[in-house]
């Protein structure tokens, strides 16, 4: 925050006064995006993005739950996109659990009855898993698109592991490499855009952020016997980022009542960016899940 008090500018060099943000408990100024139905919303969907974009890449999905009079709202988590923060850096990954539900508590103060469901992708994923756990009364349900829940095995041996622990106390910011995003989708125009995007961090995973990933696997390990609420999984077999096993792992373990494994034979990692038969057919399945449980619940129809 500049002396003057004012919120500054955003790494774009944008004015925060002139941006919808809210600053978080470590006075970091967090862009926030929201999709609003003409009429009266019938729910809430959170978006919670993955490493390294940021919640202006889910404008698709977010125009199809605004087309069911749904409320979509997103942020950008620290380091990332518009919001404040060292790109791709956190000191602890709890600090995007914490930023997430002051967002929701935010929302709820506006839409204080609604239902409201969640939806993560990859490392947005795990974030939404604690959310989950953390609130559990919060939320409707959870949606899951090619979850961070156990790292791929090639990318995190167990010396690869031991290394970077090792690694983070004497070369923190040394970079791991960056993900080719021609491995995360087969579709050309979704690479290129994301390939193109001024607001992605394109830069390497550095080793302290990697460690973060890995705690929040072992956090999300830990969260799973505790989570029952109602659950939506997608997960492609080709996932050379976050392992199908992890989703399965879920499916096994979690004492959620109402849970669904969609899985995309080939499918890529980010199936909301992949063909558009893979894509389109996530999105209908997101429509069909969110419209059958606020039926079941007795939501207001959209009018
Ligand atoms: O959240 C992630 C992500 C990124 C890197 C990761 N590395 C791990 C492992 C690493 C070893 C230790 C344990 C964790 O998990 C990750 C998750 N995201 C979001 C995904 N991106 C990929 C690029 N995208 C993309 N690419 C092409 C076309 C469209 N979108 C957007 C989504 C990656």
């Amino acid at each position: 925050m500049p002396e003057d008090g004012s919120p500054g500018l955003s790494p774009q060099d944008a004015a925060y006064k002139d941006l919808q943000r809210y600053t978080n408990a470590d006075g970091q100024q967090i862009y926030c995006k929201y999709w609003k139905p003409t009429g009266q919303p019938r729910a809430l969907v959170f978006v919670v993005h993955g490493a390294g974009e940021h919640c202006c890449r889910y404008d698709d999905l977010a125009q199809v739950l605004v087309g069911l009079n749904i409320f979509v709202f997103a942020h950008d988590h620290v380091g990332h996109g518009q919001s404040e923060g060292e790109r791709m850096i956190v000191s602890d990954f709890q600090i995007y659990v914490r930023d997430g539900m002051q967002h929701v508590d935010l929302v709820r103060k506006v839409f204080p009855d609604l239902p409201m469901f969640i939806c993560g992708h990859s490392m947005g994923g795990a974030i939404s898993i604690l959310m989950a756990n953390e609130r559990p009364a919060e939320f409707s349900g959870v949606i899951l698109i090619s979850p961070l829940v156990l790292p791929n095995p090639e990318s995190a041996t167990s010396f690869k592991v031991f290394a970077a622990k090792i690694l983070n106390h004497l070369l923190p910011n040394l970079s791991l490499g960056c993900i080719d995003p021609n491995s995360v989708s087969r579709n050309k125009q979704e690479v290129e855009s994301y390939a193109t995007d001024p607001l992605v961090y394109h830069g390497g995973m550095k080793v302290c952020f990697g460690v973060q990933l890995l705690n929040a696997t072992a956090l999300v390990e830990k969260a799973l016997p505790h989570f029952k609420l109602p659950l939506l999984l997608f997960h492609g077999t080709a996932d050379k980022l976050c392992d199908i096993r992890g989703s399965q792992l879920m499916m096994d373990t979690v004492p959620s009542e109402d849970k669904t494994l969609k899985i995309y034979d080939k499918g890529f990692h980010a199936l909301h960016k992949e063909l558009p038969e893979v894509t389109s057919s996530v999105f209908q399945e997101v429509e069909r899940w969110i419209l059958q449980r606020l039926e079941a619940t007795g939501a207001a129809p959209s009018n």
